[in-house]
């Protein structure tokens, strides 16, 4: 088998004459964490959406430890993305249920364990993201923006996915927080061995999370490589968005 989690091969899609992704090739090791950057407006969500099956691509191909995934649909679709977890730009909890509840969520719902249970494991995955039990009654209303993505996180990793996907995981979060959420979501990749994909437009956040960086610019990944060589990529693209100048190749679209 590949040593690729995550496989994608000349992958288009357009919005009428919006060509968004126009041959995206891109690979994400198994075990490593891979940050694909870019501006906004860049595709980076449309790409995420491809693979998480939300949209379908014109052409092209994702497979997922080796196996296709551009054309599933219905339940081969549902039972695929079991095998993920995603946390995405508000945590996406569920206001009705207890902290707990929304920790274990796919034990509890999936896998059919038992409330006690599930609830001994829901603490165990709240101490992982540095949140005490007695949190663990309380509505996600009742929690601070940090907090929230520390529990999405949580039940991120409570479904012991191979594959763990972010989406702008530092968005709306103060430097000091991004930061805490960022050094755990670097520890959970690390300590349970996932596969992570990210997307952001925030180079701090993406040095802090990835062993590899991907760049998408105009429809193409322009560069990957190593977070260590961000600095010096030799790659024009890469170089003007990671000092943010306005001069260079990358056009701002107004
Ligand atoms: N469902 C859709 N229908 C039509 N156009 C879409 C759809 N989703 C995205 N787009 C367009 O695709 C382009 C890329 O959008 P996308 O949200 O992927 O950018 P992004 O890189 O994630 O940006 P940001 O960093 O600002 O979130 C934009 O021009 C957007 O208008």
């Amino acid at each position: 088998m590949s040593t690729a989690a995550i496989e994608i091969r000349d992958l288009h899609i357009s919005f009428g004459r919006n060509h968004v992704l126009q041959g995206v090739n891109l690979d994400v090791p198994r075990g490593s964490s891979v940050v694909v950057i870019g501006g906004s407006g860049s595709g980076k969500s449309v790409l995420l959406k491809c693979i998480l099956g939300i949209l379908q691509p014109d052409s092209g191909s994702i497979r997922v430890n080796g196996e296709e995934i551009v054309g599933l649909y219905g339940r081969a679709l549902e039972n695929f993305r079991t095998r993920f977890g995603m946390l995405f730009q508000g945590a996406a909890l569920f206001d009705s249920l207890p902290v707990w509840e929304n920790v274990a969520f796919y034990p509890l719902q999936v896998e059919r364990t038992g409330r006690r249970k599930a609830r001994e494991l829901a603490l165990r995955y709240l101490a992982d993201v540095g949140l005490d039990a007695d949190i663990a009654d309380l509505y996600p209303a009742e929690l601070s923006g940090g907090m929230r993505k520390r529990v999405g996180l949580a039940r991120a990793i409570a479904t012991q996915p191979d594959i763990i996907f972010f989406d702008e995981p530092t968005t709306g979060l103060d430097p000091i927080m991004g930061d805490m959420i960022d050094r755990l979501i670097r520890k959970c990749i690390t300590d349970y061995g996932f596969t992570g994909l990210s997307i952001t437009h925030d180079m701090a956040s993406a040095r802090r999370i990835s062993d590899e960086v991907a760049m998408l610019y105009d429809g193409h990944i322009v560069w990957q490589g190593a977070t260590e060589t961000l600095d010096d990529p030799g790659n024009p693209y890469v170089e003007q968005f990671v000092t943010g100048r306005t001069e260079g190749p990358i056009q701002i679209r107004l």
